[in-house]
């Protein structure tokens, strides 16, 4: 789906350096790395909202770039951690994520039939003419999965998307999304839900640190040296070495 030939970003300074990586076609990944390493970064380069700074990202075999706003706004949709301070309706900002398909000024059924669906999966029914203003912080991010959800993308990229959910959201939506073959790219902080990916990728230090399959496990030692930890006696780190 996505091939990373070699590429580096820098803001100010130096963030990703040389990551080379392949994501296959309706897998899920997951991305984790300390705070600042990198991992929205990422996202916005596989989203095309960045450009690397050398190497390339090939996705279906072309570079990022050979697409059109408006194509890849049809392949991949982003559910980031941004704020809307407008006073839209839930519906209404759900519906956005329809823009890309629509044909003429109104939606087709088939639009209708996704904004719905959308906002049944993320249990957004009974407040879906509320103003997104008065939504709670969980509430509101599930009309950002929903909006992505709406758009109906064959690439899911999600930024803490679930970090305000509560564990019935979390596990109903992400199995949701998971059903629907889909492949997901997603940074989480929470590693029990990152263990849930095909693929856990750990960045540290601008690079891919280790990529981790759901079935390989992954030993308390590897955690502490990864987040530079010390063992202590208030916690155990074989809690956090889940699955
Ligand atoms: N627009 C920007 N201009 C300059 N520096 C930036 C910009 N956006 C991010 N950075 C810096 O780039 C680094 C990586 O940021 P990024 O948001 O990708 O990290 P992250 O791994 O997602 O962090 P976190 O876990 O805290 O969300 C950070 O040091 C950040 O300060």
């Amino acid at each position: 789906m996505y091939k990373l030939n070699n590429i580096s970003f820098s803001y100010t300074k130096p963030i990703l350096e040389n990551i080379t990586l392949n994501i296959q076609k309706d897998k899920f990944y997951s991305i984790v790395g300390p705070n600042g390493v990198g991992k929205t970064t990422l996202l916005l380069l596989l989203a095309g909202l960045l450009k690397p700074k050398s190497g390339n990202i090939l996705l279906e075999n072309k570079p990022i770039d050979f697409y059109s706003k408006k194509q890849l706004a049809k392949k991949i949709s982003l559910v980031s951690q941004e704020r809307i301070f407008f006073d839209y309706t839930v519906y209404e900002i759900v519906s956005m994520g329809r823009y890309p398909h629509k044909k003429r000024f109104y939606f087709s059924i088939q639009d209708c039939i996704k904004i719905d669906q959308a906002i049944e999966i993320c249990g957004l029914s009974h407040f879906k003419n509320e103003s997104i203003l008065k939504l709670s912080s969980g509430e509101y991010q599930r009309v950002l999965i929903a909006r992505s959800l709406a758009q109906d993308t064959p690439i899911l990229l999600l930024d803490e998307a679930f970090s305000n959910l509560d564990l019935k959201y979390i596990l109903t939506i992400l199995d949701a999304l998971i059903s629907l073959n889909k492949t997901i790219i997603s940074v989480f902080h929470d590693l029990r839900l990152a263990r849930l990916a095909d693929y856990t990728i750990f960045l540290k230090n601008a690079k891919i640190y280790k990529i981790i399959s759901k079935s390989e496990p992954i030993s308390p030692v590897f955690l502490e040296q990864f987040y530079e930890i010390e063992t202590s006696q208030f916690y155990n780190i074989k809690n956090f070495a889940l699955i």
